[in-house]
């Protein structure tokens, strides 16, 4: 048993933090929250529907980025943004070279991203924060491998989205730099 009588509702404008040790749970929450893994017990609702009477909604209103960056590494860093662009049939156009070079990634969008850091990568990871419409983030461990400057540029770009009526769910083991007003904080207990 991970975690039992978890009662917890996340609505626009809010950003949940679920924090614990290596192990607690945190990634089997977030992908239960996503639709992804199912509880042994329990229900999510998406609004106030049963998620799964309504996956096709919610999942049109999910962008999940995993703790594993999700890039293709034989792909240049614009042809990885180009293929989430096309792939979640997002309506607005993009600069992909415009976006890349606000990320910090000028001069390197295109060659393979195996040639990137780690750090570089999950910059392109996260690129597309930048031109998803969708409302809830879901988001393990988004921080990993940036300096300190993205970490503080990302942050900046979730109050943006919580501004604009978006939703933010994530896991992290450091301690939110900027101030979140709407802030809900979840600490799961290691139960080994
Ligand atoms: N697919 C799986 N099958 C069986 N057990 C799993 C699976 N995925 C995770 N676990 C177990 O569930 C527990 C919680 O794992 P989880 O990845 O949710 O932890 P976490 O809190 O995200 O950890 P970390 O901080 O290390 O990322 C671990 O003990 C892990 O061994």
């Amino acid at each position: 048993m991970l975690f039992e009588q978890l009662d917890l509702s996340v609505a626009a404008g809010q950003l949940l933090q679920i924090a614990g040790k290596n192990g607690a749970g945190k990634s089997s929450l977030l992908r239960i929250l996503a639709g992804l893994a199912q509880p042994e017990q329990g229900q999510l609702y998406f609004g106030t529907t049963p998620l799964r009477q309504v996956m096709p909604e919610f999942a049109a209103n999910l962008c999940y980025i995993g703790h594993q960056s999700g890039v293709h590494e034989q792909l240049t860093a614009r042809e990885n943004i180009r293929f989430w662009h096309a792939a979640t049939a997002e309506p607005q156009a993009i600069d992909d070279y415009a976006l890349l070079g606000q990320l910090g990634l000028a001069g390197l969008e295109d060659i393979p991203c195996r040639m990137l850091s780690a750090g570089q990568q999950r910059r392109v990871s996260l690129a597309r924060l930048w031109f998803t419409r969708r409302q809830l983030w879901i988001l393990d461990e988004p921080f990993t491998a940036l300096d300190q400057a993205a970490i503080t540029m990302l942050q900046q770009h979730f109050l943006l989205h919580l501004q604009q009526g978006g939703a933010i769910v994530l896991t992290t083991h450091q301690r939110l730099t900027l101030v979140f007003e709407q802030l809900i904080s979840l600490e799961l207990a290691y139960r080994w």
